[in-house]
């Protein structure tokens, strides 16, 4: 079969290259025979490969002028290999001819939110699948994300005293990097599932396909929309969060306490009524934000436009596939592809940091992505895993401190603590994701810094993916419904739990055992 190759195509694409083609974009053959090469050779690898990069006559430095396709001069990892061409440009020329599903000005405004939160002014919540499929795109299970969501907020406001940043992994969340190109299934290698825009998650279906591009494009059109619909129609008025039922969860520990921020809430909101104070339309709507891993970049340079930024009036490159995306642990090598796309778009963005990050790198990739010094421009999305963190955040908040970048400190407890259940499903244990969590608090303080934010992999529902949590999910229990198609992510109580403790950690100061938290 004759591979070809998805970069050649982009290339094709005139729109977007102003300077000479030859200095940028290196021969088609040459990406050919790269592709061909990559093809067979291990993921860890695939990205240094100096044969590839000298196939490709590869550039060190970052090309002084930033183009949306100035990433193909880059060495790439977690590629795809598409079989025809043809339908490769078809989607992509479509993608080009769509509409921005998101605008600067929203994109803007979550800017400014994220200031706010480097300048310890606010506190962001992301969170939802690991992996969203185009079937999550329906009103039960949209609603149930925000829902979770929302209660989280409620909980976390109540304890942060801060105003929150809401930013799902939703709309959008649909590339996934892999460890290993393939896997076994009944004795046989097929390709591993790479998220829904590239294969299906069936075995029948793991051969990557183009138009799954354009369809990510409409059931993030179809989800956004709903989303948009929802808060407008006053899903997320503060006056009614009891709507948001606690269907899924069980321990009636959790319940009690959720009652009781509530009643809170709303005691401080009739105290409002009666003095008049309560019109803020704040009260009954408010911001949520899309994002996801800005992995498969032929289609994040698709939906990169020039836009006028309202504030100024100038012509700016946007990404307008989501307000806030980041580069995944796999793909944020200095000199890739991956980082040099994300240095020219506007959006804030994020870098998961993860322990084999040196500080020395996270400075460089800081100068690279911020060289504004912009307050908030880069989340440090840090998932170090419970046995690291405290031997390397320390390090990492004193090298940041060092630049005159004010990032935003997010914690990820979830990525650097998957592990094997006994019966070989993924997992995590909630303890772990706790202690992670209470640690990057915990060092913060102790390093004259703050933590701004948690990045979680979530669900609003029953799911049993992780062991532990108030619900005392074991091993046995991952059996019962393990609906995951890539990372165990938390229940809805699961979910809960981990605003307790953030909340409790702010309000006390200092941390509680896991047991206190589940009495
Ligand atoms: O979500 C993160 C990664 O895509 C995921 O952890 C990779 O999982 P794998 O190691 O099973 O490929
Ligand atoms: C791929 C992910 O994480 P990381 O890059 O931190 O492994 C993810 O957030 O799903
Ligand atoms: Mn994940």
């Amino acid at each position: 079969m004759v591979y070809e190759s998805l970069s050649k195509s982009v290339q094709k694409l005139p729109i977007f290259i102003k300077e000479d083609p030859q200095k940028l974009i290196p021969s088609e053959e040459a990406i050919r025979t790269a592709k061909l090469r990559s093809n067979s050779i291990d993921y860890a690898e695939y990205g240094t490969s100096h044969e590839r990069r000298d196939n490709l006559r590869l550039t060190d430095e970052h090309p002084s002028e930033w183009t949306p396709t100035s990433w193909h001069t880059k060495p790439i990892v977690q590629d795809v290999i598409y079989s025809s061409m043809e339908d490769v440009e078809l989607a992509l020329e479509k993608l080009e001819a769509l509409p921005p599903l998101v605008s600067p000005y929203e994109i803007n405004n979550l800017q400014e939110k994220l200031r706010d939160a480097a300048l310890g002014k606010a506190f962001v919540l992301q969170g939802g699948d690991c992996a969203e499929l185009f079937d999550y795109c329906s009103q039960e299970r949209i609603e149930s994300k925000m829902k979770i969501l929302l209660q989280m907020s409620l909980v976390l406001i109540w304890g942060t005293k801060l105003p929150l940043v809401r930013i799902g992994r939703i709309a959008g969340q649909f590339a996934k990097p892999r460890s290993s190109p393939t896997e076994e299934v009944d004795g046989k290698t097929i390709p591993s599932f790479r998220g829904d825009n590239i294969n299906g998650f069936d075995v029948s279906e793991r051969t990557p396909d183009p138009s799954r591009l354009v369809s990510a494009y409409f059931h993030s059109a179809a989800t956004l929309n709903f989303i948009r619909s929802s808060l407008s129609s006053g899903f997320a008025d503060l006056h009614r969060p009891f709507d948001w039922s606690l269907s899924h969860v069980q321990s009636s520990a959790v319940k009690a306490r959720y009652k009781t921020v509530v009643d809170a809430i709303t005691e401080g909101l009739s105290f409002m009524k009666t003095i008049g104070a309560d019109k803020s339309s704040t009260l009954e709507s408010i911001d949520f934000y899309t994002s996801h891993e800005g992995l498969m970049l032929e289609f994040e340079q698709c939906l990169t436009r020039k836009l006028r930024d309202p504030t100024d009036g100038k012509c700016k490159w946007y990404n307008t596939a989501a307000h806030f995306l980041w580069i995944g642990e796999r793909t944020r090598q200095i000199n890739g592809a991956h980082v040099e796309y994300f240095r020219g778009i506007m959006n804030p963005i994020g870098v998961k940091v993860g322990a084999s990050m040196t500080a020395d790198e996270l400075v460089t990739i800081l100068d690279i992505l911020d060289p504004d010094n912009i307050v908030g421009k880069v989340t440090l999305i840090t998932r170090y895993g419970v046995g690291n963190i405290s031997n390397v955040l320390p390090s990492h908040i004193a090298a940041v401190k060092r630049t005159n970048h004010k990032v935003v400190w997010m914690s990820d407890p979830c990525h650097g603590n998957t592990k094997s259940s006994i019966s070989g499903l993924k997992t995590r244990d909630f303890e772990d994701i706790m202690n992670e969590l209470a640690l990057a608090l915990q060092i913060h303080k102790d390093n004259d810094s703050q933590l701004n934010g948690v990045h979680l992999e979530l669900t609003g529902d029953a799911v049993t993916e992780c062991i532990g949590g108030s619900a005392g999910l074991t091993d046995e229990d991952l059996q019962i419904r393990y609906q995951t198609v890539c990372d165990p992510r938390l229940s809805e109580s699961q979910s809960l739990d981990v605003a307790f403790l953030i909340a409790d950690w702010c309000k006390k100061g200092t941390m509680l055992s896991i047991a206190e938290h589940s009495e």
